[in-house]
């Protein structure tokens, strides 16, 4: 009873301090903001401004819904922050392009402290020196187009055993959206670590305690306010998360110290991956003295690779899937595509990927309709004027490509999954078409999309040759639910479940070759 009471009169206290700190907050900014020409937003309520505009699991579609009434350039007064949010193609340019440098740092969020090591991994770290050090390593280590290369044979042998294990549930439901996280995960730790991390379905399952919203929350609103994080209960969960992956990130680092002390004894002959090129600029080693990353350091790269890397593959493909369903015409072209390609060789082959035309705008399609990382943030490091609009320093910039990827003004019949649409079109995802924007543009573009698009690419092609698809219990197509929450990344609500019905069975290494010689 006295712990109850105590609970209730700190939920009181602090409701009243909160009140103080956000009409103090408020009764400054209405004084600062009303006298600069800042873009058009919304009405403000007394004290919290526009959070209640954005107490949603969906923001992007509320962004959206408001960029309608506001334009795409607008302002929301977010706690004691400005965001201004774009919602066009031509502002995404302004921003992204033209005025790059002064916007290539993100803003701070409470997550990226607590999950990353003080925001020291390449996501979150401010742009600089220390930012540029860890790009170049992991593009030279994981993320060339050669390097990508290297890593088809981890792929294929990742995609293989999905098939199988799928094979092993023909004709009942089957959750794909767990299967194709997995295997995701097993590629990227074996590509960037080198290994089967023994802790990997660990890991999975610590991600999926990850909070809701943690990407975007209340607390990171009132950052003085420390109390507030503890109210929201979202420092706690935060920190209960860091312990369990700090662990498991922890073993990683250990296995490759073990490893490669093994290889200096003469008995082990491991080659080298991400983490023992990061190892060699730990604290004092070596000969790079002017580079020096701690151990916390090397966990939050190597946490970005599986938190960048892991969820926006994976839900790619499931979207893709889930539209495919719904659009069996869809489906249907893209299996007769993928099978007239590989049924003379009799198994899917990562290096005839660029012949499946049709796949590929499958795939650029889901990324427009339902890109993973649909709000992307930016601090303004430096007044400037955006087409007679001033934004201040410290503004946070939030470019909300989901609503980009559904302009009409771009896009005919915007929320129609259409592929063909992508058919002949030169437009493409690095960063030049600001209409089409999944992976981000400018100094901070994905690194990441030659090795994400290939594992969506190739899984799919897997998925489609090996197995045609049914929805299970007798379910329509038009009653399969789309809904979608947002996390750190954005991904389909409820897990994809469907039968699968296997069409080409696995062959075996000599059936192969006899499929090849009849060729
Ligand atoms: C379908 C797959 C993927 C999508 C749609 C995607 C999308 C994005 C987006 C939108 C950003 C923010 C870009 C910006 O601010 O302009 C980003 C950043 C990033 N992505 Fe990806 N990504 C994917 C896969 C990957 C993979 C496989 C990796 C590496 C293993 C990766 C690593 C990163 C990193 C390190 C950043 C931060 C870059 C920086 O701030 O300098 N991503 N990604």
């Amino acid at each position: 009873m006295d712990s109850e009471l105590h609970n209730i009169l700190a939920l009181i206290i602090s409701f009243f301090l909160f009140m103080i700190l956000a009409l103090k907050t408020w009764t400054n900014l209405s004084k600062t903001e009303s006298s600069t020409n800042i873009p058009p937003g919304p009405w403000k309520l007394p004290i919290i401004g526009n959070m209640h505009n954005l107490l949603t699991s969906t923001p992007h579609r509320r962004l959206r819904d408001l960029a309608k009434i506001y334009g795409p350039l607008m302002h929301l007064q977010l706690g004691v922050f400005v965001a201004i949010v774009v919602s066009s193609a031509e502002y995404a340019k302004e921003i992204l392009k033209t005025n790059d440098l002064i916007f290539a740092s993100r803003p701070h969020i409470l997550a990226a402290d607590i999950l990353f090591y003080e925001s020291s991994d390449i996501v979150f770290s401010r742009y600089g020196n220390y930012w540029r050090h860890l790009r170049k390593i992991c593009n030279m280590e994981l993320l060339t187009q050669n390097c990508v290369k290297s890593f088809q044979p981890i792929r294929e042998k990742e995609f293989t055993s999905l098939v199988k294990i799928i094979d092993s549930h023909k004709g009942s439901p089957f959750n794909l959206s767990e299967a194709v996280l997995s295997s995701i995960y097993h590629i990227i730790s074996r590509s960037a670590f080198g290994m089967k991390s023994k802790n990997q379905e660990q890991f999975i399952s610590v991600l999926k305690e990850i909070p809701p919203g943690a990407g975007f929350n209340v607390a990171d609103l009132f950052p003085s306010a420390k109390w507030l994080q503890l109210l929201t209960g979202l420092r706690p969960q935060l920190e209960k998360v860091h312990r369990q992956f700090d662990r498991i990130l922890g073993d990683i680092i250990d296995e490759h110290k073990k490893q490669k002390s093994k290889d200096k004894d003469g008995q082990g002959d491991a080659k080298e991956d991400l983490v023992d090129v990061l190892l060699k600029f730990q604290d004092g080693n070596g000969s790079n003295q002017d580079f020096c990353l701690t151990t916390n350091n090397i966990k939050a790269i190597i946490l970005d690779m599986f938190g960048a890397g892991g969820e926006t593959s994976s839900f790619t493909i499931i979207w893709a899937m889930a539209e495919m369903i719904r659009e069996p015409r869809v489906m249907n072209k893209a299996q007769i595509e993928v099978r007239e390609t590989f049924d003379m060789k009799g198994r899917v082959d990562e290096s005839c990927i660029d012949e499946l035309k049709y796949l590929k705008s499958v795939v650029k399609e889901t990324l427009r309709l339902h890109p993973p990382i649909p709000l992307f943030a930016r601090d303004c490091e430096q007044p400037c004027e955006i087409k007679g609009y001033r934004i201040s320093v410290k503004h946070k910039v939030i470019v909300n490509a989901w609503a980009i990827g559904r302009d009409s003004s771009y896009w005919t019949e915007p929320e129609r999954f259409y592929p063909e649409r992508f058919i002949d079109n030169p437009i493409d995802h690095k960063g030049t078409n600001f209409d089409y924007i999944p992976f981000g543009a400018g100094r901070r573009i994905c690194p990441g999309s030659t090795l994400g698009l290939i594992n969506v690419e190739l899984s799919l092609a897997f998925l489609l040759y090996h197995f045609d698809w049914k929805l299970p219990n007798g379910m329509k197509k038009e009653d399969l639910d789309m809904t979608d929450q947002y996390g750190l990344t954005v991904s389909k609500k409820d897990d994809l479940y469907l039968i699968p019905v296997t069409a080409r069975p696995i062959l075996n290494r000599e059936a192969c070759m006899q499929a090849k010689k009849g060729e």
